[in-house]
Order: C-alpha cells, then structure tokens, then sequence
C-alpha cells in the first residue's frame, strides 16, 4: 500500500533502545493522527528524550520501524524530512550566526521558497525582532528557546517534536509559547510529539498522554481519562501515583 495523506503523522513499532546490555527505550508500539497533541510524560530517566531523538532520527534504534506519514523514517529519509521538524534544548544552533543567519541556513536546507519573509513572520509571531541581528550565543536561556522553536517552525512542519519546549521560560512567555504551538498546530493540522514535565502545559495542549515508566508505556489515555482513572484531580497527582508505584488504574 503507498503511503497516503490518511496515514498517522507518526507510528512507531517494537521501538526499543539498548546501551550495552542495558534497555532503555522499548518496545514501544504508537501512533500519532495527523493534528493531535501528545506527551510523553515520565520521571527522570523514563527514556523521553531517547524516545524523541530516536523520532527525530539522531538516536539509532537498537530494534523498531519508525513511519512518518507511512514512510519508513530510517530508509526513505528524505521522503519526510521536510515535513517535520524539532526543538531540542541538546541540539544549540551555532552561537556565532546571529539569529537571522541560523534562521536563514535552516530555511535554505528546508527549502523555504522565501526565506526572508518567512524569517520576518517567525520574527514577528515569536516576538524575535528585538534580538533579530544579535549573535545567538548572547541570547538568554529563554529567547534562545524562543529562537529554537521558530527554527521547529521554518517549514510549517505536518510533525513537530518538542523535548521540553518550555522548561526554561518564565511562566508569562511559556503561556505565550504555548499558544504559538496551539495555533501552529490548527493552521496546519500539525502533529505534535511533546516530552514535558510540566502537568499544566500537557492539560491543557495535550489530548493524549503516554506515560513512560522504565522506557515503556505504562499507561495511555487524554488527561480527562487518566484524572477520572486514577480518581485525580489534576495530573500532577496521576504523576506522583505512577512514580511512587500508587496506580490507581484499577
Ligand atoms: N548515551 C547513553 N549511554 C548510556 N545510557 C544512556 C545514554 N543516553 C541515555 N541513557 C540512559 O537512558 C535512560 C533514559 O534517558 P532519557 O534521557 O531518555 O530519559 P528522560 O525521560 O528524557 O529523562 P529526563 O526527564 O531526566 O530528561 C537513562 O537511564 C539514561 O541514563
């Protein structure tokens, strides 16, 4: 069957990671509709970001398939490159370019047809302009995440993956950030792949949770589900429930 527009942004099957003899990731087995929000959610050490990096194919899988809009991510790459993108707080734009340089060598390996214009309308959707022509290493922990989630967005990527896209803004600019991402996603039916620590954020951008423990899923459902589960309140309490061994899934 050729891959179609009907395919999930994101499938992954048996998706496991090893480092020596040790599991870290897997298997895994999950799949992401074309305009759906999902988080990752687990404790220090649940395999999150392994998850994503695998995804976002800077992480070799020990073992799985990896299908981005029904192409196989590691044997027709440059089938689906273009049509995703990722904001990672281990992956540093080089500190040297201003920003609207590293914006500009990113447009170009995507192939934006019109960099600039593109690079004016991050500018101005991310409130960027102030630090437009400064050298991106000057930049403060926030505008430089900031600067990152506009490079996540050059391509008006269909599959976005954010390992903790907000973690080091101030509560006022991640609420804003957010609602770029919320707004990004229903202009373009974008799929979103979202590791957080943050419980808030996940409620309110997330219409399902994966919740990792010991690199599996231990359990799945939309926050609703998951609160009305674990007879919670709020999924900080269905966090600790499941970090502390106290899971109320009955
Ligand atoms: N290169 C590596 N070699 C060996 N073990 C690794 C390597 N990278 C990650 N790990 C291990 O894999 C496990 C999962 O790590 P990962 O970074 O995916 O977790 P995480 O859920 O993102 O955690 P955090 O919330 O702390 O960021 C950890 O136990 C980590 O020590």
């Amino acid at each position: 069957m050729s891959p179609s527009s009907l395919e999930p942004a994101l499938s992954v099957h048996g998706l496991c990671k090893t480092y020596g003899e040790r599991s870290v990731v897997g298997p895994l087995e999950f799949s992401l509709p074309p305009g759906s929000v999902t988080a990752l959610l687990g404790g220090n050490g649940a395999g999150k970001t392994t998850t994503i990096g695998m995804v976002m194919g800077l992480i070799e899988p020990t073992a799985g398939v990896i299908r981005i809009f029904g192409h196989d991510l590691l044997r027709e790459r440059y089938q689906v490159l273009g049509r995703m993108n990722f904001e990672s707080p281990y992956v540093d734009l080089p500190h040297r370019l201003t920003v609207r340089q590293n914006l500009r060598v990113f447009g170009l390996l995507y192939d934006v047809a019109d960099v600039d214009a593109k690079i004016e309308e991050l500018a101005e959707a991310l409130a960027l302009r102030e630090f437009l022509d400064r050298q991106t290493g000057r930049l403060s922990a926030g505008q430089k995440t900031r600067v990152a989630i506009a490079k996540a967005l050059i391509n008006d990527p269909q599959l976005l993956l954010l390992d903790e896209p907000t973690a080091s803004l101030d509560p006022d600019t991640a609420d804003w950030v957010r609602a770029r991402l919320e707004a990004h996603r229903a202009t373009h039916n974008c799929a979103i792949l979202l590791a957080s620590h943050n419980m808030s954020e996940v409620e309110r951008l997330c219409d399902r949770v994966l919740m990792l423990k010991e690199g599996v899923i231990f359990d799945d459902g939309s926050p609703a589900d998951l609160l009305a589960r674990y007879g919670r309140d709020n999924l900080e309490d269905v966090f600790l429930d499941v970090a502390r061994g106290r899971a109320g899934a009955a």
